[in-house]
């Protein structure tokens, strides 16, 4: 067989996704360029060019590389309108619980105003290392590989940072080496800013979730926060509502400070699922600054983060 334009052994219509093809001692190796391409389309080219190249008696094994094949890895954002509402935990808790359901998660405190995940997941003080100039994300005891700016700068020292240095910021977390992980949960900052801008613009997320307490202001800047979403055609997965009802730890009697069902009357005011409460305790404030969130155990303090967990990963199932 000629092999000065092995090209030619292929139909045009699939000769212009090869970039190379060369065949020797009975193997060919064709180079696709997969870029713009869907994953059905993928799997046609590649079938049908293994195919028409086996269809040669000269040819006995077809390999096929794929350049381009970036792993579509899909974007949940964690939103509130206002800081101290718990976005925070949630984020870390849904992860892990994400994580136990077996999806490949991987989380990105993009708080960079006030990144709490170190703390939480408790590997403060360990510095992630850069290949090829991008970061290679840490390894949570809890088998959810992050990124935060509180791993890349001293404490405090981030808060100043506003317009392109907070998006610059975002992309260095969002563009890092995250291998397997095909879901990528956002801890964004509170409110509308620079940093919901730059992920609006740069990394169109697949949904978002919002977190409010119950009280009224959080919940109108929640529902602000939602239309940023809305406009820019984000979809929001649901609401939660965050310390809610508090469980005396001495007689049991379940109060509620900051009113209860607030989130849930939101939600249906909005139009927007809600997808449940998580309770004010005690050991959920204790788990997060020790390394150790509840979403991590089986139990009750547990519970509410997994049904949440459960409610995202059908949604995400649904969309994909
Ligand atoms: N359900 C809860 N019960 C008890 N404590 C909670 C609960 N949710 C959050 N907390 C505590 O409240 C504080 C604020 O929570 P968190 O940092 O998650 O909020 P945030 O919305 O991310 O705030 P910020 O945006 O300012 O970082 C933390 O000390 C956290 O441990």
């Amino acid at each position: 067989m000629s092999s000065t334009d092995p090209k030619s052994l292929l139909p045009a219509g699939l000769a212009e996704h090869v970039t190379t093809l060369s065949v020797k001692d009975g193997r060919a190796i064709a180079v696709v360029d997969a870029a713009g391409l869907n994953e059905h389309q993928r799997d046609e080219i590649k079938r049908l060019i293994d195919t028409r190249l086996l269809e040669y008696d000269d040819i006995s094994d077809v390999r096929i590389v794929m350049t381009a094949e970036r792993k579509q890895r899909r974007l949940i954002a964690i939103g509130s309108g206002k800081g101290g509402v718990g976005k925070s935990t949630l984020t870390a808790n849904l992860a892990i619980a994400l994580k136990k359901t077996g999806r490949a998660v991987g989380l990105v405190d993009a708080d960079i105003y006030g990144p709490s995940q170190p703390v939480i997941f408790g590997n403060q003080g360990e510095k992630p290392i850069a290949r090829d100039k991008k970061l290679v994300p840490i390894e949570s005891s809890f088998g959810v590989p992050m990124l935060s700016m509180g791993h890349l700068v001293e404490p405090g020292r981030a808060l100043a940072w506003r317009g392109p240095m907070a998006g610059n910021a975002l992309s260095q977390l969002i563009d890092a080496h995250w291998g397997d992980v095909d879901t990528l949960l956002v801890d964004l900052p509170p409110g509308t800013g620079d940093v919901q801008l730059t992920m609006l613009q740069r990394y169109k997320p697949m949904g978002a979730v919002l977190v409010s307490t119950p009280q009224d202001l959080a919940l109108i800047d929640a529902a602000r926060a939602g239309q940023l979403f809305d406009q820019a055609g984000v979809p929001v997965i649901g609401l939660v509502e965050n310390m809610a009802g508090y469980a005396c730890p001495h007689c049991g009697e379940v109060s509620d400070p900051f009113g209860k069902g607030g989130v849930e009357t939101a939600a249906e005011r909005l139009e927007l699922p809600f997808l449940g409460r998580i309770p004010l305790d005690l050991a959920i404030r204790q788990g997060s600054d020790r390394g150790t969130p509840p979403a991590a155990g089986d139990d009750a303090l547990a519970k509410p983060f997994h049904d949440i967990a459960a409610k995202v990963d059908e949604w995400i199932g649904a969309k994909s």
